[in-house]
């Protein structure tokens, strides 16, 4: 039994090939939301009787319009998106204290906490978002609601309660070790037990200054007992690492603090790393940490510009993020763009450097940032067995930002891929699924 069967133009990564444009193929979706088949549309008829569909169920793309897997941002904080668009005047510390933990503190408001988690939820669906990794707030309700919305919207989603219990500036802003530890335990719990199906927990060290060695150790155990994701920030500002280098003295490098916690695993991701060494990327990995390249936060926070390519050739998985509000984009889209300009700003400083591509940024959105998250067995591309998350993309949306062009000495091979990525943006995603569920536009009027 099948939902969906499509037929026309697929778009997707592999791991051999950056970007393959799928012609004219047919892909069955079954009831378990799951990719069963694809195939030729040559084959119809010998597709349809094999699989047991029938032709006429066909949902046929129209001229401009083709399927991409959902994006996956690797990074953001949901809690920070009411403010998403201003306040970037101050660099990562002072920002912190001014702006983001007061703000984040007023998430012991469920009501509050309602309000901004369903706007977070529903615009980055619209923008694209499949799967996002979320920091929440230290506020162990909230965060639940955080799952719990998620899961309504159908979004699949990792939350993190965030943990801390070092701040000196918004001193109401912080927990005990204890405390954080049993409401870290609590949130995992409570939120296992409401099983939603693409929902999960993610042990979260808000990043070491903001940490104990005592808190950066319990978390480690707590993480490695429960088989469960990490993730953190690492060497994002030059003045974050004096910081650290001032509260941690005995370790050599920003790396080892959390590697000494067993915080570094195949199932941790890291945000940002603009300052890494090559030492420290070979421990990443070693251990099969992943990193998120959050370029837009890098420069609105005028953090840094992580050399992409240093880390791609060091073979750490990476996914891009959009660190809202350190970002002030909670589009993917935007995040694709900004890598690339990121690269080219690497390359105009020195022209040995190798740009990334448009191909290998679309495959970092896609299928990189599964591997960073660890869900490349569920999800990324369009292989037979993974979920299907996909967004359609009508590159002549009416309304749209793109006028499209006769230009007959471009195949459509070169005309549509980068196009959308680089001159579209929500309003070319015209359907968003999730697991096979159509999320955008929202079925359910109830959430509407
Ligand atoms: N960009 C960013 N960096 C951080 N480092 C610790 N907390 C944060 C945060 O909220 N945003
Ligand atoms: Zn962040």
């Amino acid at each position: 039994m099948f939902t969906h069967v499509f037929r026309g133009t697929f778009i997707h990564s592999t791991p051999e090939t950056a970007l393959q444009v799928l012609e004219d193929a047919l892909l069955g979706v079954d009831t378990a939301g799951k990719i069963s088949f694809i195939g030729k549309g040559e084959n119809l008829l010998e597709l349809s009787q094999k699989f047991g569909f029938n032709p006429s169920d066909v949902n046929q793309l129209a001229q401009h319009e083709f399927f991409m897997p959902g994006m996956i941002d690797t990074h953001i904080h949901a809690s920070q998106y009411s403010y998403a668009g201003t306040a970037l005047d101050m660099p990562l510390l002072q920002w912190l204290n001014t702006y983001t933990f007061p703000v984040e503190s007023h998430f012991k408001d469920l009501e509050f906490a309602k309000k901004v988690y369903t706007q977070v939820v529903k615009r980055t669906l619209r923008n694209g978002t499949t799967t996002a990794c979320y920091f929440a707030t230290i506020h162990t309700d909230a965060s639940l609601l955080l799952g719990q919305i998620a899961n309504d919207f159908g979004q699949r989603a990792l939350v993190g309660k965030v943990c801390m219990d070092r701040n000196n500036s918004v001193k109401h802003y912080r927990e005990t070790v204890q405390e954080s530890v049993d409401e870290t335990h609590r949130f995992i719990k409570e939120l296992l037990n409401k099983k939603y199906p693409l929902v999960k927990p993610v042990v979260t060290p808000r990043f070491a200054p903001s940490c104990t060695e005592a808190l950066l150790e319990q978390l480690g155990t707590i993480a490695k007992n429960n088989n469960l994701h990490i993730q953190s920030h690492i060497s994002e500002n030059i003045d974050e690492l004096k910081l650290v280098k001032e509260l941690f003295p005995d370790s050599e490098t920003y790396t080892d603090i959390y590697h000494k916690f067993n915080l570094l695993t195949d199932k941790t991701i890291m945000a940002h790393g603009c300052h890494l060494s090559d030492k420290e990327l070979t421990v990443f990995r070693e251990t099969g940490t992943s990193l998120s390249h959050c370029p837009n936060s890098n420069v609105s926070l005028c953090s840094g510009i992580l050399d992409a390519r240093n880390v791609l050739n060091h073979k750490v998985k990476l996914g891009l993020g959009t660190d809202v509000a350190g970002g002030y984009s909670s589009s993917i889209l935007d995040a694709v763009r900004r890598t690339l300009d990121a690269s080219k700003v690497l390359t105009i400083q020195n022209p040995q450097h190798q740009t990334l591509t448009f191909e290998e940024v679309f495959r970092l959105a896609t299928l990189g940032g599964s591997q960073a998250l660890s869900l490349d067995d569920q999800i990324g591309n369009f292989e037979i067995g993974k979920d299907f998350d996909a967004l359609r993309v009508n590159v002549a949306a009416r309304g749209g930002p793109i006028d499209l062009h006769k230009v007959d000495h471009l195949t459509s091979y070169s005309l549509f891929p980068p196009i959308c990525p680089l001159k579209g943006d929500d309003r070319n995603i015209v359907e968003v699924f999730v697991a096979g569920r159509k999320v955008v536009p929202c079925e359910d009027l109830a959430l509407e």
